[in-house]
């Protein structure tokens, strides 16, 4: 591991790239395997490393698709989703040290802890849990049948038949999308023309159609770096590079902006400890600290701070840090429960005097999802108070709503609330073990006994739970508000109104 670290230094300059390397280096940390670490005292805004852009791995980089051609790529549909980038990856990897990446190559990872790579029996314990169904195995094979193989199979003279069996095969195709999973970035080419046009303001290419807003959070230039919106010279102007979300999550990427990037991908990341991040420039990314990192700290990235559910999936491991109220011990602050519309449906139905079917399909067509989410802060989703509005309004409010075109205020009153608690419950039966069984499953003392997916997915599952009993708790509290605004009421007008008495959820929209 160490050789190859250090092949990789050497390599990596040799390449054009810059390591500061009074600064930074890169070492081995129990938790977290490689990782970057601060040789010395680093101020914030500190270019830590600078990677050209032909140094970085993707479609528009290697030289395959050029030598596929450009209409074969499209026909066998590798200009969609990462089976072109992951043909790329194997086919690197197929050419050894004739590929300009080969050290590079020989750094990266090849077994991961991820779930696409779990047996039956450990996925069971994520049944429930927002991993499950994102986990994409299948659709990956049939991408590895329907586009990979008919093109490995059309070019005998580029994919070697002897070679098929050891870099091509359906095992390495995993292995390469799970790197691109847990490693790469979204790096849009850089467009002069735009950038002109902005008022100053530097804006990425593309920038609506990015899988991720890109804000304009600079690091304080202490020491040199300066990267302010506004910046006059488009040679020096810089935007921030984000680590790339998963295909499924936008479907309007562009998978060219999908890029592997040597040594910023050596950074690990944990929620809210962000100190560094990269950004790019018109022939480079910059690796910039954005924060003073003490001596002996490790350097951490970020990977945009998601819930276990997502960084399990992604990344194979979790973040376990203390919580703040309304919940109690640890866990991952970004954690979510998603709650399928359907599901609402299924225990708003015998409450309902109308078949939901046509308020459901008005729903959808006219609200932003069919799930629902809700965060650590243990808030009602306003979108699931509004819903399960539009489901109890008798016929001619529902008539109202449906021509006015605009969903309905997110008011609760006993009825709905008594529904979106039966929701909670019905929703925590979904996984295979009780909030309870879970926390002696990872009590100290017991937590020992369990394997790595095991604990992972109990914390996954842990982690949800809390959400839901905090949401129920949350929503027996506004009931009992309730109750008692209603029998403190003293004449009988009041208490006539009061059982129609309503109150806003506060609080955000929700966002997944
Ligand atoms: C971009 S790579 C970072 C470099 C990596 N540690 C290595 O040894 O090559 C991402 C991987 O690092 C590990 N990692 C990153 N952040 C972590 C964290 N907070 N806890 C545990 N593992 C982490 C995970 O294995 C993840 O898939």
């Amino acid at each position: 591991m160490a050789m190859h670290t250090e092949m990789l230094y050497e390599w990596f300059q040799a390449q054009g790239g810059s390591i500061d390397t009074s600064s930074i280096g890169i070492t081995e940390f129990p938790l977290y395997g490689r990782g970057g670490v601060a040789l010395r005292n680093i101020e914030a805004g500190q270019t830590l490393f600078s990677v050209p852009r032909e140094l970085t791995l993707s479609i528009r980089t290697s030289s395959l698709p050029n030598q596929l051609g450009e209409g074969a790529w499209k026909q066998f549909g590798l200009d969609s989703g990462w089976s072109g980038l992951i043909l790329c990856l194997m086919w690197e990897e197929a050419q050894g040290d004739a590929s300009k990446w080969s050290p590079y190559l020989r750094t990266l990872p090849s077994t991961f802890d991820t779930p696409i790579f779990w047996d039956e029996d450990d996925l069971c314990g994520l049944q429930g849990t927002a991993v499950l169904n994102k986990i994409g195995k299948n659709e990956a094979e049939r991408d590895y049948t329907e586009k990979v193989v008919p093109a490995i199979q059309s070019r005998g003279d580029i994919f070697p038949a002897d070679a098929v069996p050891q870099y091509y095969s359906l095992q390495r195709y995993h292995i390469m999308g799970s790197r691109i999973l847990s490693r790469s970035f979204h790096v849009e080419p850089w467009s002069s023309d735009e950038e002109s046009e902005t008022d100053g303001v530097v804006q990425a290419v593309g920038d609506s159609a990015a899988p991720m807003e890109i804000d304009v959070e600079m690091p304080s230039a202490e020491s040199g770096f300066t990267v302010e919106p506004g910046e006059e010279n488009p040679e020096n102007a810089t935007e921030e590079v984000e680590i790339a979300e998963d295909e499924e999550d936008d479907d309007s990427e562009n998978p060219a902006d999908v890029a592997m990037v040597p040594m910023a991908d050596m950074l690990n990341a944990r929620f809210g400890s962000e100190n560094a991040k990269l950004f790019y420039e018109k022939h480079e990314l910059k690796m910039v600290s954005t924060k003073f990192i003490k001596a002996g700290e490790q350097i951490w990235n970020t990977y945009g701070d998601p819930p276990n559910s997502d960084l399990l999936r992604r990344y194979g491991h979790v973040d376990v840090l203390p919580l703040s109220s309304p919940l109690t011990g640890e866990g991952n602050p970004a954690d979510i429960v998603e709650i399928r519309a359907d599901l609402v449906v299924d225990v708003a139905v015998n409450a309902l005097k109308n078949q939901p079917q046509e308020r459901v399909d008005w729903w959808l067509e006219n609200a932003d999802d069919d799930t629902f989410v809700v965060l650590t802060d243990c808030e009602v989703p306003e979108e699931l108070v509004s819903f399960v509005r539009l489901l109890l309004f008798p016929q001619d409010e529902w008539e109202k709503i449906r021509n006015k075109g605009k969903l309905p205020k997110p008011k609760v009153d006993i009825a709905l609330l008594f529904i979106i608690a039966d929701v909670l419950r019905r929703r925590a039966q979904d996984y295979p073990t009780s909030l309870e069984d879970d926390e002696l499953l990872l009590a100290p003392g017991k937590v020992e006994e369990l394997s790595l997916n095991g604990k992972n997915a109990a914390i996954v599952r842990l982690g949800e739970k809390r959400i839901l009993r905090g949401t129920l708790q949350q929503v027996q509290s506004m009931e009992e508000k309730l109750r008692a605004s209603m029998a403190g009421s003293k004449d009988k007008k009041r208490g006539r109104d009061s059982q129609n008495a309503s109150t806003s959820v506060r609080g955000k929209r929700s966002k997944r």
